[in-house]
């Protein structure tokens, strides 16, 4: 098995999936540790007249949206109807038929981002210790072992959650593995982070921890969260901004703010703000994405 990388087909450089794009030069100027060391991008996410069919199948003709950079944005549809297609465009790892993303005006070209993808397992490199897995984008780009040593022990420390670290992946649980995996992802410091049904495979104790965690590292850093989810409870609770998606050809139904304090653990799903919020979400979603015949 190789590494994980996606060519692109639209003339952009490649990506490295859960690692961060590859600088032009080594970090020689690498942060020494912390997961805030570098200031998070803000501004706009515009997406212009985006376009994108499979065969007969149009997905996105002429898509708009703006999304603030430094929020966390959820999205959520029907089935198929181009959830991934979207975060897979946005973060270049899939070619557009037409329109623009621009993230504060510069191309994906000028943004280092990660993913974290559903499937771990097939994501970490199983000849790699976890610890090597979570080094390995840090390492690929020239940064100094010692800087290298220093970041990753400050991003273990921050996301907090208690793993061998020397174990091999296959000796880990389904959530210590995705674990690794967005630790991974966080190494490189992306100022975007995609993230397509990340706990969709882990048991719901699992999945609140890591709801938390995640929530921790994008309240310290600020770093710009797109999560694909099919559930709406961990749409709603992990989001500033909810985008509900129509059927195809998809449109935007609706941005849902939610205003909700962070941190939003598992009493915040009881609340009645957030079962209110949740409900607004159900509705647009009954009325504007569920199939017309079952
Ligand atoms: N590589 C591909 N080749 C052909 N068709 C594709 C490809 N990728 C996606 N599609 C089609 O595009 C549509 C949108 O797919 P996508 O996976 O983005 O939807 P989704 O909303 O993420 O789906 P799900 O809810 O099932 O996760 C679907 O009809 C899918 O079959």
């Amino acid at each position: 098995m190789t590494a994980l990388r996606i060519a692109r087909h639209d003339g952009e450089p490649e990506i490295e999936a859960d690692g961060g794009r590859a600088p032009a030069a080594p970090l020689a100027a690498a942060p020494s540790g912390g997961v805030n060391a570098r200031p998070a991008r803000r501004g706009q996410l515009t997406i212009r007249g985006l376009r994108k069919s499979f065969g007969g199948t149009v997905v996105y003709d002429g898509f708009d949206l703006d999304l603030p950079l430094g929020s966390f944005v959820s999205v959520f549809g029907p089935n198929g109807c181009g959830k991934s297609t979207l975060i897979n465009m946005i973060s270049g790892l899939m070619p557009r038929d037409g329109g623009e993303v621009l993230y504060d005006g510069q191309s994906i070209r000028d943004t280092r981002i990660s993913y974290v993808f559903q499937n771990y397992r097939e994501a970490l490199f199983p000849w790699l210790r976890a610890i090597d897995n979570i080094h390995y984008p840090l390492k690929i780009k020239g940064m100094p072992k010692k800087a290298r040593t220093a970041r990753v022990e400050q991003l273990i420390a921050d996301f907090g959650i208690k793993i061998d670290l020397n174990a091999y992946p296959y000796q880990l649980s389904g959530g210590q593995q995705q674990a690794v995996s967005i630790l991974r992802a966080l190494a490189p410091e992306p100022e975007v982070l995609f993230l397509d049904e990340p706990f969709s495979a882990l048991d719901y104790e699992m999945t609140l921890l890591m709801r938390e965690k995640l929530q921790a590292i994008f309240q310290k850093t600020g770093t710009t969260m797109m999560l694909v989810s099919h559930d709406l409870e961990e749409a709603v609770q992990m989001a500033d901004h909810v985008l509900l998606l129509t059927r195809r050809p998809t449109r935007v139904a609706a941005l849902v703010d939610n205003p909700l304090p962070r941190p939003r653990d598992a009493a915040t799903l009881i609340g009645a703000d957030f079962v209110a919020l949740r409900s607004q979400c159900l509705e647009i979603f009954q009325r504007e994405a569920r199939v017309e015949t079952l």
